[in-house]
C-alpha cells in the first residue's frame, strides 16, 4: 500500500463512486439523523507509517452511532478480559442490529457486541464500575483521535424519544439477567454514546491502533495487547456489518463497522485505518456511497484480508 499515493487514490475513489448518490436513504428511525443531506462524502485514509490523505467532508462532524461500539467493546475487554464473554457471544447474528426474537430464543444472550442488544450488554456491564459510559466512551474516542469528540445531545434526545424497540430490548436482557441496571437507564445511556460526532479524519486516526498491533502512533501508546487486537479485527470481519457481512466481506475483504449515520470504518491491519461518510443508507443500514468507496478503494490498492 505504502507505493501508491493514497491522495491520488482517494480522489479517484471520490469520482468513481458519484454514479451511487441517490441510491438508499439516511436513517430516519432518528428523526434528527434523516435532515442530513443524503450527497454529503468524506473519506480519510491514515497510515501506520504516517501518511495521512483525505476527499471531500473528511472534516465535517456526523453521528458514529454503531461505530462507538468498538470504543466500547476495547474499554471493557480491557477493563475486564475475558468476562465480558459471559454476557455476549461472539457469533454473527444473521439478523437486523435491532432484532428481537433471536434473542428471546437464545435466553437474553446477545449473539455479538455489535448488535444493538450486544453492545447495550457491555454499556450495562461498564456501568457496573463506571459512572458514566458515554462520557468514558467519549473520552477514550477523543483521546485516540488526538482531540476533543463531542456527544451531540440533540441526536441522543431524538434517538431516546424513539427507542420502543432498544427498550424492548433491554427490557428483555433485564428479565433473563443479561444486564443487571434498570433498563431505561441503559438505553439512556447507550444513545448516549452512539450520539458521539466525529469526522472521518479523527476516526481514521483514533482507529489506528487496530491496524498498528495496538499501538497508536497518534499519541504513542499501547491501547490494547496484540491479541486482543487480532480478535477485534476478528469480530469485526465476522459481525461488523450485521446481516450484511458476507456480501461486506466478498465486496471489500476488511474488517469494518458500520452506523446508522452512514460511517462505516475499516482496518488494513499492518497498514492503515479507513473512515468513510456518506449518510443513505441501504435496508441493511450500511452506507451504500461508503461500501462502494471502500470496494473501490480495496480494488484500487489492492488490500485486503482475504
Ligand atoms: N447500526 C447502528 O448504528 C444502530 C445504532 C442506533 N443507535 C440504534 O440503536 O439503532
Amino acid at each position: 500500500m505504502d507505493e501508491f499515493s493514497i491522495a491520488d487514490v482517494l480522489a479517484e475513489v471520490a469520482v468513481l463512486v458519484k454514479p451511487h448518490f441517490g441510491k438508499g436513504r439516511p436513517a430516519d428511525y432518528i428523526p434528527q439523523l434523516a435532515s442530513v443531506p443524503p450527497g454529503k462524502f468524506g473519506m480519510a485514509v491514515r497510515l501506520v507509517s504516517g501518511e495521512e490523505a483525505v476527499v471531500g467532508d473528511a472534516d465535517e462532524g456526523f453521528s458514529v452511532q454503531s461505530i462507538t461500539k468498538i470504543f466500547s467493546l476495547g474499554l471493557a475487554l480491557n477493563r475486564f478480559g475475558d468476562e465480558v464473554w459471559t454476557r455476549v457471544g461472539k457469533e454473527p447474528s444473521g439478523t437486523p442490529f435491532n432484532h428481537l426474537s433471536q434473542l428471546e430464543a437464545e435466553e437474553g444472550v446477545p449473539r455479538n457486541p455489535f448488535i444493538n442488544a450486544g453492545a447495550m450488554a457491555i454499556c450495562d456491564q461498564l456501568m457496573d464500575v463506571f459512572k458514566d459510559p458515554p462520557a468514558l466512551v467519549r473520552g477514550f474516542a477523543g483521546f485516540l483521535a488526538g482531540e476533543k469528540a463531542e456527544i451531540d445531545e440533540a441526536v441522543a434526545a431524538s434517538e431516546l424519544a424513539n427507542a420502543w424497540q432498544n427498550r424492548a430490548i433491554a427490557n428483555l436482557m433485564r428479565g433473563k439477567g443479561t444486564i443487571n441496571h434498570d433498563p431505561e437507564a441503559v438505553v439512556a445511556a447507550y444513545c448516549r454514546q452512539c450520539a458521539l460526532t466525529m469526522s472521518c479524519r479523527q476516526l481514521a486516526r483514533a482507529m489506528l491502533p487496530l491496524a498498528a498491533g495496538g499501538f497508536s502512533p497518534i499519541v504513542e501508546e499501547t491501547i490494547f495487547p496484540e491479541r486482543l487486537t487480532r480478535r477485534l479485527n476478528a469480530l469485526l470481519l465476522t459481525c461488523g456489518i450485521y446481516d450484511s457481512v458476507g456480501s461486506f466481506a466478498y465486496r471489500v475483504g476488511l474488517p469494518a463497522k458500520s452506523g446508522v449515520g452512514g460511517g462505516i470504518v475499516a482496518i488494513v491491519p499492518g497498514k492503515a485505518a479507513i473512515a468513510v461518510w456518506s449518510p443513505a443508507l441501504d435496508r441493511f443500514g450500511t452506507s451504500v456511497v461508503g461500501t462502494v468507496a471502500l470496494e473501490r478503494f480495496t480494488q484500487l490498492t489492492n488490500c485486503s484480508v482475504l
